[in-house]
């Protein structure tokens, strides 16, 4: 529990020696929670908690039924399913900060010229089923808390759906800090590490001057239609861009 005297103290580093660089705070009033380098898997018996492939313990056993396999061009076994992290999780090696702005609360900026497509960091947090991503998004809007669940969603070719919801609200990395924009300079991309979940892994979009918040479309490729404003659920845009869409993106099966 941090101390009123403590709130306006810069902080070296959020990630408390976990990242291979700190990550500064201009100041420590942004909400707690733990800090993890990449995503946290929970075991087997969790499952099932990927949308888009039923099977139990592995896809070896029913590769024709499996989406896995076209979809991946992997069927997964039951170890190489639910691995817990990735061991060669890469973790944020530029220097990046943590500030406070005035309509979007936390943001993050770099510290240094980025070029495009450069690795920035992954958007890590708990993997979760979709009912839980449900239960967990209900529960914060009542309690006005945030809420901070990011929706993979992938289509495959077979014409299936695989959707991972990452949930960096309590357990999370710097990225859970990282604005939407309608006009982004960030794109996430799905990157599997040795799992069947993926990594949602952010890249710069193009080269990013040094001070420049890093933003990206929290609704993927911008596919989703902001403009209707009919539902109470959004929150409206402050991303300030001519390209804005009014609304960030909403997932409405959540
Ligand atoms: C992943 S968090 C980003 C960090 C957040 N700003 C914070 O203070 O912790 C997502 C939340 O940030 C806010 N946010 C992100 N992008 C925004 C934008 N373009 N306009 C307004 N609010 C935004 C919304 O409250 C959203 O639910």
């Amino acid at each position: 529990m941090r101390s009123t005297h403590d709130e306006l103290r810069a902080v070296e580093d959020i990630s408390n020696g976990a990242e291979p660089v700190p990550i500064p705070a201009a100041d420590s009033r942004y909400p707690e929670f733990e800090y993890v380098t990449c995503n946290l898997v929970p075991p087997e018996a969790a499952i099932p908690l990927y949308d888009g492939c039923d099977c139990v313990l592995n896809c070896v056993d029913t590769p024709d039924e499996c989406g896995c396999e076209f979809a991946h061009g992997h069927a997964y076994g039951a170890a190489g399913r639910l691995l817990s992290t990735p061991a060669d999780a890469r973790g944020v090696r530029l220097p990046l900060q943590v500030f406070p702005t005035m309509e979007k609360g936390w943001a993050v900026r770099t510290m240094a010229n980025l070029l495009n497509g450069t690795f920035v960091a992954e958007y890590a947090g708990e993997i979760i089923g979709s009912d839980e991503a449900s239960r967990r998004w209900r529960e914060r809007k009542e309690k006005g808390t945030g809420n901070y669940i990011l929706c993979v969603r992938e289509h495959a070719a077979n014409g299936r759906t695989y959707r991972t919801n990452i949930d960096p609200t309590d357990r999370g990395n710097v990225a859970r800090f990282i604005n939407h924009s309608c006009d982004p300079n960030l794109v996430m991309v799905p990157v599997r590490i040795n799992q069947i979940v993926p990594s949602a892994a952010l890249f710069a979009l193009r080269d990013i001057e040094a001070g420049e918040e890093l933003t990206f479309d929290y609704s993927g490729a911008g596919e989703v239609s902001q403009v209707d404003s009919g539902d109470a659920n959004r929150i409206r845009c402050a991303c300030g861009s001519e390209l804005c869409r009014g609304y960030l993106p909403y997932d409405s099966a959540l």
